[in-house]
This record gives structure tokens, sequence and C-alpha cells, in this order.
């Protein structure tokens, strides 16, 4: 390699940290298959990974880098869409990771593309067009001849020309390694601690988000000392259709409580709008929410009790559910710092979590009959992250959760609740 194209390779790499110490892992159906690099050539067995695309004539690999995380989870969220449009139709994408084993925030997302179109300058052009001018980090991979392992070759890009290096990172197998990649970037990413990190994400966004400053401006007079309430504070959490309508308006006609929601509804014009963002912005949005949500307790909590309708259970247990994916063993483990409440955030005297049998809840959204958001209709498809949600909702800590069965009669429910708000709240 001449010393411009090592200068070029350097560059490139030095925008994925730890290059050769880094597990690549690509989700294929749904599972993900590990591999790693190696500079020299050591045995000759082929990754899981690279036996089951064998059949494609080319194979490359995008990650998406860049110190800019809003640039970063934008430009990941589009990609897709990009390359489904842009590509030809003989190609194939899989989600595709890089990690450094068991550290935080190390994650860094991609796909990889399969391509058996009879030519190869179609796609190589549109890579070549991404890594000039995207954040975007290119290798192609080449099957090795004469019982020679599968290469990775990294693509460089600088002053108008882009070439491939051509000293070979040798593919490898690579165990699974101890926690899920996906829970490596959750915290702060997905969910997030303080007001301060929420907000901050939400400012960097004013200018490609013209509505990320009028929420901003809503949070202008917020963070004002906090004092205890003087009346109970009862959260109902929940997956859609569990009855948390039903049951906060009965518990505030019998309370005489004040109901509040969060998303509260001076959040509502803007809601759609960041539904379609990607998870860092998205989920900025929901935790401001509930920061806005605090302020309007500590305004009613000292005239009246206050029932909420979702606060950050969902918010939290949402995220992680959808950051993760396949079966709830990948969720982050109980205990983790992932499922600690904010520390600058309120916490309620009490959380009713309703627990319904997935049959009888499609049954009452059937009967309800209104449109589904996207992740409803994810809930109601997808077994594994309807568990996923349960799951994390159980983990939450401080407060934790009451499970209640939600499969009685609207009333025999209330009764249910009234009694452990009774109990713990000395109404
Ligand atoms: N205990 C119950 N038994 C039978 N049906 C119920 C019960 N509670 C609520 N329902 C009915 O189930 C449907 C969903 O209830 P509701 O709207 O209260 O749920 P939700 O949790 O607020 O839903 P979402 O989060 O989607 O707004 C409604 O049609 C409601 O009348
Ligand atoms: N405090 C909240 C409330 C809601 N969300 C998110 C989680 C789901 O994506 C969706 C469910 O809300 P619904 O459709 O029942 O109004 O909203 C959240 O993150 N935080």
């Amino acid at each position: 390699m001449n010393v411009t194209s090592r200068l070029m390779a350097r560059r490139t790499m030095a925008l994925l940290p730890q290059w050769s110490s880094r597990i690549f892992s690509v989700d294929l159906d749904g599972a993900p298959l590990y591999f790693a690099i190696q500079e020299k050539h050591q045995g000759t067995e082929v990754p899981h990974v690279f036996r089951r695309v064998q059949q494609y004539d080319r194979c490359y690999s995008l990650l998406v880098c860049s110190s800019d995380r809003v640039r970063k989870a934008k430009f990941y969220w589009e990609l897709k869409d990009r390359l489904l449009r842009d590509l030809p139709r003989e190609c194939n994408l899989s989600p595709m990771s890089s990690f450094l084993p068991n550290v935080k925030d190390s994650l860094i997302k991609g796909y990889v593309l399969k391509d058996s179109s009879k030519s190869s300058s179609r796609t190589e052009g549109l890579l070549r067009h991404l890594i000039q001018h995207d954040p975007v980090l290119v290798c192609s991979y080449l099957r090795g001849e004469d019982g020679r392992p599968w290469t990775q070759h990294l693509w460089s890009h600088a002053e108008g020309s882009t070439m491939e290096t051509s000293n070979n990172y040798y593919v490898v197998p690579s165990e699974a390694p101890e926690y899920h990649p996906s829970t490596l970037n959750i915290i702060n990413s997905d969910v997030f601690y303080s007001f301060r990190e929420a907000y901050e994400v939400l400012k960097k966004c004013g200018d490609i988000i013209p509505e990320a400053t009028s929420v901003l401006e809503l949070l202008s007079s917020r963070l004002e000392a906090r004092r205890k309430p003087d009346f109970p504070v009862i959260v109902i959490e929940g997956l859609d259709a569990t009855g948390k309508t039903t049951l906060t308006e009965s518990l505030r006609d019998t309370l005489g409580a004040t109901l509040l929601r969060s998303p509260p509804q001076c959040l509502s014009p803007w809601r759609a709008r960041f539904d379609q963002e990607p998870p860092l912005i998205r989920r900025a949005f929901y935790a401001l929410g509930n920061y806005i949500t605090a302020e309007q307790i500590g305004q009613e909590a000292t005239k009246t009790p206050v029932i909420i309708d979702r606060f950050w259970h969902s918010t939290a247990a949402y995220a992680i559910a959808t950051a993760v994916s396949g079966s709830v063993h990948n969720l982050p483990e109980e205990g983790s710092e992932v499922y600690r409440w904010p520390s600058d955030l309120f916490q309620p005297s009490l959380v009713v979590v309703l627990n319904l049998d997935p049959e009888e809840r499609k049954r009452r959204l059937m009967d309800r009959g209104q449109g589904k958001t996207e992740e409803e209709q994810e809930l109601d498809q997808n077994q594994l992250f309807r568990l996923r949600v349960e799951e994390a909702y159980r983990r939450i800590s401080g407060p934790a959760c009451v499970t209640v069965d939600a499969s009685p009669s609207a009333d025999q429910v209330l009764q249910q609740v009234l009694l452990l708000i009774r109990g713990k709240c000395h109404l």
C-alpha cells in the first residue's frame, strides 16, 4: 500500500475506533450472527454469516459513523429507504452493527448488502457516492480461494478518489458477547435519565426540525424547585387497550382527583411529527413530555389527588423494547442501570400496570375500532416486542410498578386499584 492510500485508510479507520478489536454482528432472519477480523491469516473457518451469504456474488457492509449524534441518527434512519430505492432489485439488506464487546456506547449501526445483480457498477457507484458525501464507512468482502478465508476490504475516499485498501483483514468467527450489542447504547440514546440530556438532543435538532424549537419554548420556565406533594400521585400504565383511559377517568370521578397525561396536551400539535423521527429524537421528545407533566403534577397535587395516564414507565419500557431485538433474554438484565428512574424526575406515590391477556386485548382493540400507531400495530403483530415491553415495565425501579389483572369488568378493576391506593396512599 502506498503512502497516500495508507493515509486514506488511517483517516477512514479513525471513524471507527479500535477497528481490529471490534465484533461485527449481522441480523439474518432476526437472529444475530457474529464475526471478527484479524490481520494475520490463521485457520480457515468461515463465520456462519458468510456461509449464509455465499450464494450472493458480492457482499458489502455500510456502517454509519459520525461524531454528530443527531446527524448519525437521522442518516441511519433514512439510509434503508434510500438503499432500497436506489439499489438494483437483486440486492438484499440485513441490519448489521459493530461494537466493542461489553463496552458502553461503542455500538455503530449499519447494513450488510448482498448483491447478485449482473454487474457491480450500479451498486458500487452508489456506495462510492455515499462515502464521498455521507458519514458512512464501506467495506467489501471477498470469498477466499484455495481454502483461504474471506477477507474484508475497507474503502477510503480522499481528494476525489475512492479506493479499497489492499492490506487484507481476514474474517473469522466470533463468540456471542455476554451482553446483546443493542443494549450497549441505550443510555442517553434511547432512554434519557435527566432533563438536561433530553433537552440537549432537542436543542441540537432546532436547525433541522423547526418544531423542536417550539417544544423547547414550552420548557423555558421549568425545573423549579420541587416540594413534596400534599396529595397522592398515582400513575396508570399498560399497553394500549388494557383499559387505562377507562380506569383513569373512573379514578378521577371516584377520588375527586385531577387527571393528567404524559405526553401532556400542550405537546399534542407536535407528537405526530416526532413520531416520524429516529429513536434518539423521538424518545427525547417523550422524555421532555414527562418533565412537563411533572410540573403540572407539582401544581395540581397541592389541591387534589392526581391520576396520570402513562408516565416514565411507558417512555423507558417502549424505548428499551424497541432498541433491543429478539427475545426477552436479550434485554439488559434485571437490576441494570438502564431501568433506573431519572434522579431529577418526580416520583409518584404508586404506579399500577394493567396486564391483559393478548387475545382479550386484541378483542378490545377490534371493538374500539380506532386507527393504530405503528408501535401499536407492532405490539399486535409481534409477540416478542409485546413480551419485551411487558418485561421492561416489570424491571423498572424507583418506583417499581404493581401489576393488576385488567381482565375483570371495568368496575372490578376499579375496585382492585382503589384497594391498592387506599393501602399505599392512605386515602
Ligand atoms: N375492564 C374492562 N372490560 C372490558 N372492556 C374494557 C375494560 N376496560 C376497558 N374496556 C374497553 O376496552 C377498550 C380499550 O379501553 P381503553 O381505551 O380504556 O384502553 P387504553 O389502555 O386507554 O388504550 P390506549 O392506550 O390505546 O388509549 C375500550 O373500548 C373500553 O371500553
Ligand atoms: N409517557 C409516554 C407516553 C407514551 N409514550 C410512547 C410509547 C408508545 O410508543 C406510545 C404509546 O402511547 P399511546 O399510543 O397509548 O398514546 O407513546 C412514551 O414514550 N412516553
